[in-house]
């Protein structure tokens, strides 16, 4: 470990992000009922422009009289390249009851678009006396937002959690697909006359798993889109499990349970875990740093391997 200590990001569930439009109200209660983590209302790319001033009065109401029980509660605000985000902003934060937990900024290209979010919720929350902090998550979905990654991960301690938005990011990078996620037709290397498909995302999630273990945020897999295919949400969900993050988007209801299935620790692998710190206490009495678990080598790098999975299994069953 470096002399700097990487920083722990915040213990709460975030298996599953659900997302609705904010201008469509109806399914505000069915989203409050379900078993997402994190429900973010949308007033973003889901409302068209001339809904824009109702699904914001729309949030604001449904903020304070919904129950939305434990899940954390975020609403996705306009990007700063709009004219809607200051009032969103400025509307929430002098409007919404003290339930709303997080506001998620979308399209953040460097870590000033931060300090200009943040530099208004904080003259908001002192003018109003608002003593819950409101916390940041963002969207990594644009050229220059994946160019700044770290710097973003950085940018305020208000920052929880940082999303991969795979849409935006492939118009911006100029990517020839409109697949929302997940295995790409084209994307492929030809081996022997056999086609074997690679994943344009990889490096992305990558990128921003590293910035944000780095910095202490939550990294998570955004949408994906093609909501009617479950193996390949499924798929696309386990890859992002194994690069270290904790969740993804649900687009639609259906997508809710996959993505807690993929991001809860199975029983076979916490048992698993468990064997191995086991093995290594047993080691450690005996005066050895390695040892061997089912005819492969373990040492003390897998107890840092194996809490990860216990600390994921603890936190999700005492939430
Ligand atoms: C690229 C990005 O930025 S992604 C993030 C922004 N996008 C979004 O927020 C879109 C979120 N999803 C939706 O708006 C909708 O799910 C749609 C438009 C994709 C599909 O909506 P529908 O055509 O109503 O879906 P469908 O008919 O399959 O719905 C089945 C049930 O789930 C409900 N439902 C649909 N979407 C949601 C949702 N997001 N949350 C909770 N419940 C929902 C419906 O009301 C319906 O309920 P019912 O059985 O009681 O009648
Ligand atoms: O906002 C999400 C995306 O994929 O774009
Ligand atoms: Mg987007």
């Amino acid at each position: 470990m470096s002399f700097r200590i990487q920083p722990t990001a915040p213990a709460r569930p975030n298996r599953c992000q659900l997302f609705g439009p904010g201008s469509r109200p109806a399914i505000f209660e069915k989203m409050a009922a379900s078993a997402a983590d994190v429900i973010n209302l949308d007033l973003e790319d889901s409302v068209a422009p001339s809904d824009k001033d109702s699904a914001r009065a729309n949030i604001i109401k449904a903020i304070g009289e919904i129950d939305w029980g434990t899940k954390t509660l975020s609403v996705r605000i306009n990007g700063l390249d709009t004219p809607y985000w200051y009032r969103d902003v400025v509307d929430l934060l002098e409007q919404a009851s003290d339930r709303l937990d997080q506001i998620m900024i979308p399209k953040v290209g460097c870590a000033a678009d931060i300090y200009a979010v943040d530099a208004l919720v904080t003259a908001i929350e002192r003018a109003k006396g608002r003593t819950k902090p409101i916390k940041f998550e963002v969207i990594i979905e644009s050229a220059a937002g994946i160019a700044h990654v770290e710097e973003i991960a950085a940018a305020s301690p208000r920052l929880e959690a940082m999303s991969l938005g795979a849409a935006d990011f492939a118009a911006s990078m100029g990517m020839a697909t409109t697949g929302i996620g997940g295995t790409q037709e084209n994307y492929y290397m030809l081996h022997e006359g056999q086609k074997h498909w690679s994943d344009p995302w990889h490096w992305a999630q990558a990128a921003i798993v590293a910035a944000c273990r780095t910095h202490g945020v939550l990294p998570v897999d955004g949408p994906f889109g093609d909501f009617s295919d479950d193996e390949g949400f499924r798929a696309q969900a386990l890859r992002s499990a194994t690069l270290g993050m904790v969740g993804k988007w649900a687009i639609h209801p259906k997508q809710i349970t996959l993505a807690n299935e993929v991001f809860t620790p199975s029983e076979a692998a916490v048992a698993e875990a468990r064997e191995i710190l086991a093995a290594m206490e047993q080691a450690k009495a005996n005066g050895e740093g390695a040892t061997v678990y089912k005819g492969r080598l373990v040492d003390i790098a897998s107890i840092k391997q194996a809490e990860v999975i216990v600390r994921q299994s603890e936190m999700i069953s005492g939430s």
